[in-house]
């Protein structure tokens, strides 16, 4: 394993303007989620504006107050003293409702937007996941998507409710004194400006610190998923080193980011300051020259922030959704791509299918040919081998069976009929697959082989079990069928797990049946019987075997022998030997020149 294919994690995309991703279509999808959830949003704005209102009210019987000083009536104080206690406890309840709501409106639309992504990341065609770490698709689901719900659960509210609450108490300032209300509006609009600070110093800074985020996902996943290979291989330095220059960009780029958003925040304070200033000084002599009490400068004192607040939201929430727009870009050009259409077309009949390549050309890679010119077919319920050197093309064809990827020349079809006029639900319904790359998933063993056909019954998946000669090591296990396997399967030999992949695919009642060097793992005398068991429950399936050993080749009714991407030779395994071509040199080179054994 290489460490190198690491810098994956931090290329880079086109960058989208804030403008252009409020027009983006995606970025609207996810704003859809919003009016999914909209009560929570008008219960969370209907509770700021009533602390609003408190604080208006606080601010207004502060002022009747002090205007009242110090010759205040007993009877009023206790009135007032009586709102004052009544407001406190207002506010602490609506404070405590406004938590509430926001921390489930939070829960709510994180797990939605985590449930979308998975959903489509699952439908994906293949192609994306063979081109993308699966660090990366971990690192949206988690970094990505937590900046952007930021914004869309927090921003969004406050961009809501603290335009109403600044109109409101705005206007209240400006009827206690209007140049006391013009101070404390203009206090606002000179924070936005000062937001321009730094402003591309900051972006920058930002989008530095998310690519070591999203390397410090990168390097964790690979070395947790390739720990064997680490391991073996003695890398544990080597990862030790990788992670320590990212602790070095990280910790460098994180006290940059605090060094400019520090210098922002006091140059956007300053205004807040001034104003301050300002009002007292002009509030003082306005009620030297008596045209204010002492409860208008009080009034203003206390409702100075409020007026402020919207403008100061608005340049922190510019701020995160300058953020947002860094971190989520990967997040929504990923949404963005075309899923796999699975159900459009007709389908495929049940009973064992006729299989045919015509001509079928294929690359990965532009300018590299990985299938040309591959013609063969095979008769409804009979059975092909597909052998050939590594590398040859034998996966690449099952991939185009599956509809992975589509061939750029020539047709594949079945019963007479193109692939792509069937629905790939349909076709992959009726296919199983015993892969060489076995996963076997958290969970029991039952578990595992249901995966090959949900809601089978236990006497199913025991059948199952048998017929894939994996029973009796299944009986052994502490909870026999209800064992735990442990992560990806990790408790068990890679025999165990072949036979446990064999027992889905026979789960699953498949009519297309691809075994792919199905029985690299097990031992002989295993492998004699399940060659014998595959007689019985195949017996209606058409079946494409790719296999190296002899022994699980000669069984096929007729073998085509590729190499790189074409067909060399085809026949039955008797032809093929008679013949003395390159199926027989094959042949000899793998036995040992024991090619006999054959016949
Ligand atoms: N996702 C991919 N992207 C680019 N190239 C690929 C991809 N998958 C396979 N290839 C290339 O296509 C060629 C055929 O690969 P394929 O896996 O089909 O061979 P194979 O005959 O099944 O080999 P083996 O017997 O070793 O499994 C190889 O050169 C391989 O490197």
């Amino acid at each position: 394993m290489s460490l190198q294919p690491l810098s994956k994690g931090t290329s880079e995309a086109p960058r989208k303007s804030v403008f252009s991703l409020l027009k983006d279509r995606t970025f609207h999808d996810l704003l859809s989620i919003i009016k999914k959830y909209k009560w929570y949003y008008v219960s969370a704005v209907g509770s700021q504006l009533l602390l609003t209102a408190a604080a208006l009210l606080f601010a207004d019987t502060s002022r009747r107050l002090f205007n009242m000083a110090p010759n205040v009536p007993r009877g009023s104080l206790a009135n007032i003293l009586l709102v004052f206690a009544c407001i406190a406890v207002f506010q602490l309840v609506f404070t405590f409702i406004n938590n509430w709501i926001r921390s489930a409106l939070n829960e709510s639309v994180v797990y939605e937007m985590r449930r979308n992504i998975l959903g489509h990341l699952q439908r994906l065609p293949l192609s994306f996941h063979e081109h993308n770490h699966s660090s990366n698709s971990v690192n949206i689901m988690h970094n990505e998507l937590e900046i952007a719900k930021n914004f869309i659960v927090f921003d969004v509210q406050r961009l809501i409710a603290l335009p109403i609450s600044f109109i409101f108490v705005g206007i209240y300032l400006l009827s206690v004194h209007p140049m006391l209300g013009l101070i404390a509006i203009a206090i606002g609009p000179l924070q936005m400006l000062s937001s321009l600070v730094l402003k591309t110093k900051f972006k920058q800074a930002a989008e530095l610190q998310n690519r070591v985020t999203r390397d410090v996902f990168f390097t964790i996943g690979e070395t947790l998923h390739g720990i064997r290979e680490v391991k073996s291989n003695q890398m544990e330095n080597n990862v030790d080193s990788r992670m320590a220059e990212i602790q070095q960009r990280g910790v460098a780029y994180n006290v940059l980011l605090t060094n400019i958003s520090t210098i922002r925040s006091i140059v956007k304070d300053l205004p807040g300051h001034l104003g301050y200033i300002a009002g007292i000084g002009i509030g003082a002599a306005l009620m030297a020259a008596g045209e204010i009490g002492a409860g208008g400068l009080v009034a203003f004192i206390t409702l100075l922030d409020k007026v402020a607040e919207p403008f100061t939201v608005l340049v922190d929430t510019i701020n995160n959704l300058q953020r947002s727009v860094s971190g989520a870009r990967r997040l929504y050009e990923v949404m963005d791509m075309a899923e796999e259409d699975t159900m459009t077309g007709q389908s495929l009949a049940p009973g064992a299918p006729s299989v045919s390549f015509d001509e079928v050309a294929f690359q990965y890679v532009e300018g590299t040919a990985t299938l040309q010119n591959l013609s063969f077919s095979i008769p409804a319920g009979s059975s092909l081998a597909l052998v050939g050197p590594s590398g040859a093309g034998k996966s690449t064809i099952v991939k185009l069976l599956y509809r992975f990827y589509d061939p750029e020349q020539g047709t594949v079809t079945l019963n007479g009929k193109p692939l792509e006029s069937y629905a790939i639900h349909s076709v992959r319904e009726r296919m199983a697959l015993v892969s060489q790359d076995i996963f076997l998933f958290d969970g029991t063993v039952a578990q595992n082989i249901e995966v090959g056909r949900p809601g089978a019954t236990r006497d199913e998946i025991i059948r199952a079990a048998k017929l894939a000669q994996a029973y009796d090591f299944i009986e052994a296990l502490p909870r026999g069928i209800d064992s735990e396997i442990g992560e990806r399967g990790i408790k068990l030999s890679h025999g165990q797990k072949q036979r446990l992949s064999i027992a889905r695919a026979i789960l699953r009642d498949a009519s297309l049946l691809i075994l792919d060097e199905p029985t690299s793992a097990l031992d002989v005398e295993t492998e004699a019987s399940f060659q014998r068991d595959l007689g019985e429950w195949a017996s209606n399936c058409t079946k494409i075997i790719i296999a190296h050993r002899l022994s699980t080749i000669r069984e096929a009714d007729f073998i085509v022998f590729i190499d790189q991407g074409e067909v060399v030779e085809s026949g039955t395994a008797e032809q093929l030997l008679s013949r003395n071509g390159r199926f027989r040199s094959y042949w000899e080179k793998q036995s040992g020149g024991m090619y006999a054994e054959i016949t």
